[in-house]
């Protein structure tokens, strides 16, 4: 980045962050900075401890140390229950639609997670997935991979979130509607001002929404920067199977 470059205020920003699953050390003295408004997709080969690192971020699992600040605020302490509220939307990796349930309670069970304790669902939601609308009365498990894609994201979106974290959001969809799930995370992040965090394999996906990346490696993060940063050389190191 040069002199002139303004820099951006960081949402989310990790110091030194370890996790361990019992004697199992998994990630190892992270430091993130996550600037606001920006899209960040984190990547890394399977293993590497990217979806540890978006749970640790919502609280789902504990720090052996180091420090989460969001929004100015040190959370690191902080219980799960506490981070919807606070603004963190989690879309979890294989989404984890309830397929029981229908649609519209779904997307209920977001609303638990506000603060200001609304019942209704933002009618933006339906304004961005009209699917779910014509859908409300229908079990999750009958929705198509994409449909319900759209539906963990709304669900995600009830607690209007200002940071949205996508766990391979395009894992499981067809081809042709992985483009849709593209233009949905542009539109949140340049239309409604989120700062979105995404974990993703696909390069091509990954170049045509970010505007930063991160790459972990056996738990570390061993590379950042600008997207058109990455280098063949660091995907062929870190990212080629
Ligand atoms: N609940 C758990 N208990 C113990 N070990 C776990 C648990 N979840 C993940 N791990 C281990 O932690 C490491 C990191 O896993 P994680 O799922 O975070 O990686 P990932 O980069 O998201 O992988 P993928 O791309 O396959 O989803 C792996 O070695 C995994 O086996």
């Amino acid at each position: 980045m040069g002199p002139e470059a303004t820099t951006a205020s960081n949402l989310l920003e990790l110091r030194g962050v370890n996790q361990s699953y019992g004697q199992s050390h998994t990630l190892w003295d992270i430091d993130l900075d996550v600037p606001e408004g920006q899209c960040t997709v984190v990547m890394g080969r399977n293993g590497v401890g990217k979806t540890t690192l978006m749970e640790t971020i919502m609280g789902m699992r504990n720090l052996d140390s180091g420090s989460i600040q969001f929004a100015g605020e040190d959370i690191s302490r902080k219980a799960i229950e506490y981070r919807a509220p606070a603004g963190i939307g989690l879309v979890p990796q294989g989404r984890q639609i309830f397929p029981l349930l229908s649609v519209e309670e779904n997307l209920q069970i977001g609303l638990s997670a506000r603060k200001d304790k609304a019942r209704s669902i933002p009618s933006f939601i339906y304004e961005l997935f009209p699917v779910l609308k014509e859908m409300l009365g229908r079990r999750g498990g009958d929705l198509s991979g994409g449909q319900q894609q759209q539906l963990a994201i709304g669900r995600a979106l009830v607690i209007d979130p200002k940071l949205l974290i996508l766990d391979e959001p395009t894992e499981g969809i067809q081809p042709n509607l992985v483009a849709d799930i593209a233009t949905i995370i542009r539109r949140l992040n340049q239309e409604f001002g989120l700062t979105v965090i995404i974990v993703e394999q696909k390069l091509p996906f990954a170049r045509k929404v970010a505007d930063r990346y991160v790459i972990l490696d056996r738990g570390r993060k061993v590379s950042e920067g600008a997207m058109p940063e990455l280098s063949d050389a660091i995907i062929q190191r870190y990212l080629t199977v």
